[in-house]
């Protein structure tokens, strides 16, 4: 189901609440992007930062969820672990390259690195324009074009004749200020259906969480198994969420109040 326009308040209602805490927590299963839906968007990558806070609500609903808590996430797994440390949960990384079941077992088929031929070219069309930033993730590879956002246009056309060109095996993926390469057919919907394959996840209700157009494909995807899908922020595109959330701010919030309850 997709839809135009979401109230957030409204909608916001449908969200488990600490009143609700005993049941969610038996039959609900919650899958947490983290740039710009947990996570404050930044001017970097590594610029990004969560209250200790926020890590420990995100400790305390696994928990109470049975582990049944992942991220899912265009990031790495050492990115997200960083970002999350000491917490290490189950997790799809770069889009569903790399999944993480719970208690550390890597499973997935695993996907190759884009062509050397194409990192370079990349590399090299990004060296020649000061702003732009290459993101060498390993299966996944990102040109940021945050501080000159004038050049979209180009980076977008120029990374996808790239991408024809030099990696026929991988397909773009565009998020906020950035042109992601992913390996074709590669998705966060086909992750979390995949982590929803095995305990502690199979047989619960899925919550996907995300703001970006990758999060849609995990948004449908919980939709599709008769879970709900939230969208954290505002946005001008048509969206499969059935629950909204303000920002980030307002996501930590209601992670922390439900942590609480
Ligand atoms: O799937 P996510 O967890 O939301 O990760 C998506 C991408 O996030 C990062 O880039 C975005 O966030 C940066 C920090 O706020 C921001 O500077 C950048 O403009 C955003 O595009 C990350 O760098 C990417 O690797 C992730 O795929």
């Amino acid at each position: 189901m997709i839809s135009d326009t979401l109230d957030a308040p409204a909608d916001r209602a449908k969200l488990p609440s600490p009143e609700t805490g005993r049941e969610y927590g038996d039959r609900l299963a919650f899958f947490l992007d983290l740039d710009g839906t947990v996570l404050d968007i930044a001017p970097t990558p590594e610029g990004v930062s969560i209250p200790h806070s926020t890590v420990e609500a995100i400790s305390r609903i696994s928990d109470r969820l049975g582990g049944a808590l992942a991220v899912i996430s265009g990031r790495s797994l050492a990115d997200i672990d960083k970002i999350l440390a000491p917490l290490r949960l189950p997790a799809a990384a770069l889009h569903g390259a790399e999944l993480r079941r719970l208690g550390g077992g890597r499973a997935g088929a695993g996907h190759g690195v884009p062509p050397e031929r194409l990192t370079a070219a990349l590399g090299a069309f990004v060296d020649a324009r000061p702003g732009l930033r290459l993101e060498d993730k390993g299966a996944s590879v990102a040109v940021h074009y945050r501080a000159t956002p004038e050049r979209e246009d180009e980076v977008r056309t120029r990374v996808g004749e790239l991408v024809d060109r030099f990696a026929p095996g991988h397909e773009l993926q565009p998020g906020k200020m950035v042109v992601e390469v992913r390996p074709r057919g590669c998705d966060k919907g086909a992750a979390l259906k995949a982590l929803m394959e095995h305990p502690p996840f199979a047989g619960r209700i899925p919550w996907a969480f995300g703001d970006d157009l990758t999060d849609e494909f995990a948004l449908e995807a919980a939709l599709a198994l008769g879970g709900e899908g939230v969208l954290v922020g505002a946005v001008d595109r048509p969206t499969a969420a059935t629950a909204a959330l303000e920002s980030p701010a307002a996501m930590r919030d209601w992670l922390e109040r439900l942590a609480a309850g």
